[in-house]
């Protein structure tokens, strides 16, 4: 049953031939006159809750919007005293869109247009209050309203090594997957890489702006639009869609928006200085001032609204500049500048046009609440688009994370590098030094254990800090999208950077464990490049940890710096851990050095049973139990070293998920 399809109108308005919605625009009102209700009413409960028809030819149908009473409160920058916690940017507006309206939503800068598109679409940010109701076809939006609607932002924000395809491809895996085949996702893939002109650039990666070259700005644009509409939403919100694109580009791009409303679509978009051409596509607008709605209706209907107040539009004028301009609060003439808008918002509240939107909201209230009614009696609820399952969300994303991290090869070859370049200096600086089992090599073997405990650490420490500020916008976008979960995101960059750290780490010790002559025998190196393993994914993991619960890489890395310093110094190296004072002791055994230096001891020192003792030197050591006793170490504490640091390794991450979902919401 599609609304917009509907032959019988049945809804006579009071002042229907002169109305702005004329009574043809009431389709929804046939239900009322349906003398068998009930018989109709999966049809009806489908229409309500606006789920995707089962096959991929059904399109979702169409949406009438209304909202009244709504206000929008935000919280003021504290002024001394604290009086006004609240400010409040939209002030009691009523409204009404129905499927099939392209719609301009203008004013002047600080009108409220992005507030209001915000709350339209239900992604207000956290501290934003909306007061007031939002229907979508009769019933009040909520978080489903979210996943069912699309949202094209200002600023594009992509992973810019995706190609286009690519990009696609995995939105739609995210996004589609709970209600299309995977076949149907790649037929709509390509559907809308075909529709939007993007064929030719497919395969061209992204890119970010001012840093790689890839997509124009106008294909990111319509990529962008293409990642919204690939579930075919009812309800489409583009804020400033054509901000940053040459008068074709944003011709074509209206026209796009324009073609999905004679699909049945409902298309809002916020505007800036759209040109005549680019204005007279809009069928309808809504303009803002102060808060307050200070005309609605068709996009014609305006300059005569203007004219009844005085407000004549010059011949050469562009009416969407003269509109804004007439409600803009100019500075030095603030004053005169709202008398004007109060004057033109309390006049158009008096309009017909605003008495039929009124009547709109009424008849779509009313009829919420009959369809609530049903469901409820028939135990129907209503329900969004199915979010994909947590497992298909994080193999996507560590997919997403790998050819990310495959399409920056350079980083890799230089990370591979460096640690090529350390490990040669190190093993060289130590290289003969270890061979004969003297007193003097027991030095020189713990420090070249540190100097293997502290290359692996330091690096995946400091370097897992820029994980997630880098990504966060982006994150934060397609999580509050509904895209995927924060878990999910959280694990797969935790599992995309594990082959990185297994294979850095091994190259480093095969090269120093060698070249520095530490006991010559497979097991020993094998179980050494193993402890180093475990250890560099611990250190990336409390780096991981910092760099979630830190906004910037500034901010983790003034608080890791005393962090760090405490566990280096309980390592067990600097000082003998029998001295270190009660008040600190406790720390050692967060320490991962400790417990890196503890297991690489033990693998060097287990089963030497003399070392020579020179007469000079006092105290000796005369085998490796002893040394391990000297540095207050134990070899039967092997595994629970393991074992701790693996702890210490689930401990952080823990917490850096816990960090990570706690800031997605606040
Ligand atoms: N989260 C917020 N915290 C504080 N003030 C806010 C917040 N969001 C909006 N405002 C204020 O509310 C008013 C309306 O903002 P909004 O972004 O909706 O305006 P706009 O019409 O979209 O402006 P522009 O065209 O410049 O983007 C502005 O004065 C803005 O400073």
């Amino acid at each position: 049953m599609d609304p917009t399809t509907s032959s019988t109108p049945v809804v006579t308005t009071p002042d229907s031939s002169s109305s702005e919605f004329s009574s043809a625009d009431f389709t929804i009102g046939r239900l009322f006159q349906q003398p068998n209700l009930e018989e109709k009413q999966a049809e009806e409960i489908a229409f309500l809750s606006l789920t995707r028809p089962s096959s991929h030819t059904d399109r979702p149908i169409g949406a009438t919007l209304t909202w009244r009473d709504l206000s929008v409160y935000v919280t003021a920058p504290k002024a001394k005293g604290n009086v006004a916690p609240f400010k409040r940017v939209l002030n009691n507006v009523r409204g009404a869109l129905q499927p099939g309206s392209l719609v301009a939503l203008m004013g002047a800068s600080g009108a409220g247009k992005s507030t209001l598109l915000n709350a339209l679409a239900c992604r207000c940010p956290p501290g934003v209050v909306v007061d007031g109701e939002i229907r979508i076809n009769g019933r009040l939006i909520d978080r489903s309203f979210c996943d069912m609607s699309g949202y094209v932002y200002q600023d594009d924000i992509f992973v810019g090594s995706l190609t286009a395809r690519e990009h696609l491809l995995f939105t739609a895996r995210l996004k589609m997957s709970g209600n299309w085949t995977v076949h149907e996702q790649n037929l709509r893939v390509q559907e809308l890489l075909t529709d939007l002109g993007l064929i030719k650039c497919q395969n061209v990666i992204i890119g970010e702006p001012g840093v790689t070259k890839g997509l124009s700005g106008g294909e990111r644009k319509r990529l962008s639009f293409a990642s919204q509409v690939l579930t075919d939403p009812p309800v489409l919100f583009c804020d400033e869609p054509t901000t940053g694109l040459d008068t074709f580009s944003a011709e074509r791009l209206v026209m796009m928006l324009k073609d999905l409303t004679q699909r049945g679509k409902t298309v809002v978009c916020t505007i800036h200085q759209p040109s005549s051409e680019t204005f007279a596509m809009f069928d309808r607008l809504v303009l803002l001032a102060e808060g307050r709605i200070a005309y609605q209706g068709s996009s014609s209907g305006a300059l005569g609204f203007f004219e009844s107040m005085g407000y004549t539009c010059p011949a050469t004028y562009n009416p969407a500049d003269f509109y804004v301009q007439t409600l803009a609060v100019i500075p030095g003439l603030e004053d005169t500048s709202r008398s004007t808008v109060r004057a033109i918002c309390d006049r158009f509240i008096v309009t017909s046009t605003a008495k039929q939107i009124d009547l709109l909201i009424q008849f779509e209230t009313s009829l919420g609440q009959e369809m609530l009614e049903l469901s409820t009696k028939n135990g129907h609820q209503p329900v969004g688009l199915h979010q994909a399952r947590w497992a298909i969300q994080f193999l996507w994303l560590v997919w997403r994370a790998f050819v990310d991290s495959y399409r920056n090869p350079a980083v890799h070859t230089l990370r591979i590098l460096q640690k090529i370049a350390i490990a040669l200096l190190a093993g060289l600086c130590f290289h003969g030094v270890l061979g004969t089992r003297d007193q003097k090599t027991i030095q020189n073997i713990q420090g070249a254990l540190f100097i293997l405990t502290t290359e692996n650490t330091f690096p995946a420490l400091y370097g897992a800090l820029g994980i997630f500020p880098m990504e966060w916008p982006l994150f934060l976008r397609d999580a509050r999208g509904g895209l995927y979960s924060p878990s999910a995101y959280y694990l797969s960059k935790v599992v995309a950077l594990i082959p990185g750290y297994v294979v850095e780490t091994f190259v480093f010790v095969t090269i120093a464990y060698w070249l520095m002559g530490l006991k010559p025998e497979a097991g020993a190196f094998l179980y050494s490049c193993w402890i180093l393993i475990v250890t560099c994914n611990t250190a990336a993991a409390c780096g991981t940890f910092f760099s979630a619960a830190c906004e910037s890489i500034a901010v983790a890395i003034s608080f890791l710096i005393p962090f760090d310093y405490i566990l280096f110094i309980t390592g067990g190296v600097l000082i003998s851990l029998s001295s270190l004072p009660e008040y600190v002791s406790w720390t050692k055994y967060l320490s991962w050095f400790l417990y890196t230096n503890e297991a690489l001891s033990a693998v060097q020192w287990q089963n030497v049973t003399s070392i020579k003792c020179d007469e000079t030197n006092f105290p000796c050591l005369h085998n490796g139990q002893e040394v391990m006793k000297h540095f207050s170490f134990d070899s039967s504490r092997f595994s629970v070293d393991i074992t701790s640091m693996l702890f210490i390794y689930c401990t952080f991450h823990m917490l850096g998920l816990m960090a990570i979902v706690r800031r997605s919401r606040s």
